[in-house]
């Protein structure tokens, strides 16, 4: 008999019954990434790839009583954040961020759905930036979110470079600001550390429609990557190397948004 530890995670995030975004997609990555995942459901949807067709937030009891188990028996290396809701969710949730001293903490601020639908009301969005970016280690804004967040458009390379440096002044210590809902043949993702030290991960575009859950694929790549000791710079160049991988090597699933595959790195076992 052998017994193995892995470095635990935990994510804290809405229920993607379609399996390509949300927890799921976040347990898929971390489980590729060799790491222990454990979960904590804010909201649950009934979703596909084509469209998200309900939403319901759970108890804020309920929420609590899920931080309690879980603090009450892991050891928790690094955790995430993803669809929060609303804000009296994102209260509950950074209640007991602070409570448990939950760090590094990845918060990715979901906001809207790829089919549309909104994931977080617009008035949390004031409560994400009060209360929970001052909170995070990395935070990892879309294009639209990082403009509804720092209230400006975002074109040039200049306006990425701003906008991260308002999104660090809002109190996140590291900021991704990423390219994904941009154009142009290449895609590029925007990092701000917190030293000041910036840079571009850039890679090809692909041309596909089966782009459901990147942004948490790469969130939680990043937060397993923390996990396992890697530094801030080497776990988002990790995280945007998996989610690379696992949109090129895609997976024929659905009729819409298709999920990535969180496979694609396996056998890679000197990355992972
Ligand atoms: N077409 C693409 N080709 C290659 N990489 C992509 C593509 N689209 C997004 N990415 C990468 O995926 C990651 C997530 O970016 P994106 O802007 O799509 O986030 P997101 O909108 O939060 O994702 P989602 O809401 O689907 O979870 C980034 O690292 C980005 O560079
Ligand atoms: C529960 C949940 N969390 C996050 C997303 C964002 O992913 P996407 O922008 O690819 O729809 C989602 N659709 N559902």
């Amino acid at each position: 008999m052998v017994e193995q530890q892995y470095p635990e995670v935990l994510t804290i995030a809405g229920s993607d019954s379609g399996g390509g975004a949300g927890i799921q997609a976040d347990i898929k990555t971390m489980q590729a990434c060799h790491v222990y995942s454990s979960s904590i459901l804010v909201a649950i949807t009934a979703q596909n790839t084509l469209d998200v067709q309900a939403v319901l937030p759970m108890p804020i009891k309920m929420i609590n009583a899920q931080f309690a188990s879980i603090y009450a028996d892991f050891d928790i290396k690094a955790a995430k954040t993803g669809m929060l809701a609303d804000s009296q969710h994102v209260r509950c949730v950074v209640k007991n961020i602070k409570q448990y001293h939950i760090t590094p903490l990845i918060v990715d601020p979901v906001m809207v759905a790829k089919g549309g639908t909104r994931l977080l009301t617009q008035e949390a969005i004031e409560t994400i930036i009060q209360d929970l970016i001052p909170l995070a280690d990395i935070v990892t804004p879309n294009l639209p979110e990082a403009e509804a967040i720092t209230n400006m458009r975002i074109i040039s390379k200049a306006d990425f470079e701003t906008a991260a440096k308002k999104i660090a002044a809002m109190g996140a210590k590291n900021v991704i600001i990423k390219g994904g809902h941009g154009q142009g043949k290449t895609v590029s993702d925007y990092v701000l550390l917190a030293d000041g030290h910036d840079f571009w991960l850039s890679g090809d575009r692909y041309d596909t429609k089966r782009k459901h859950g990147t942004g948490d694929t790469l969130s939680s790549a990043i937060t397993s990557a923390l996990a396992k000791g890697y530094s801030i710079e080497k776990a988002i160049r990790f995280g945007k190397k998996f989610v690379d991988m696992a949109i090129k090597k895609g997976i024929v699933v659905g009729h819409g948004h298709g999920p990535l595959n969180h496979w694609a790195m396996q056998g890679d076992h000197d990355e992972i």
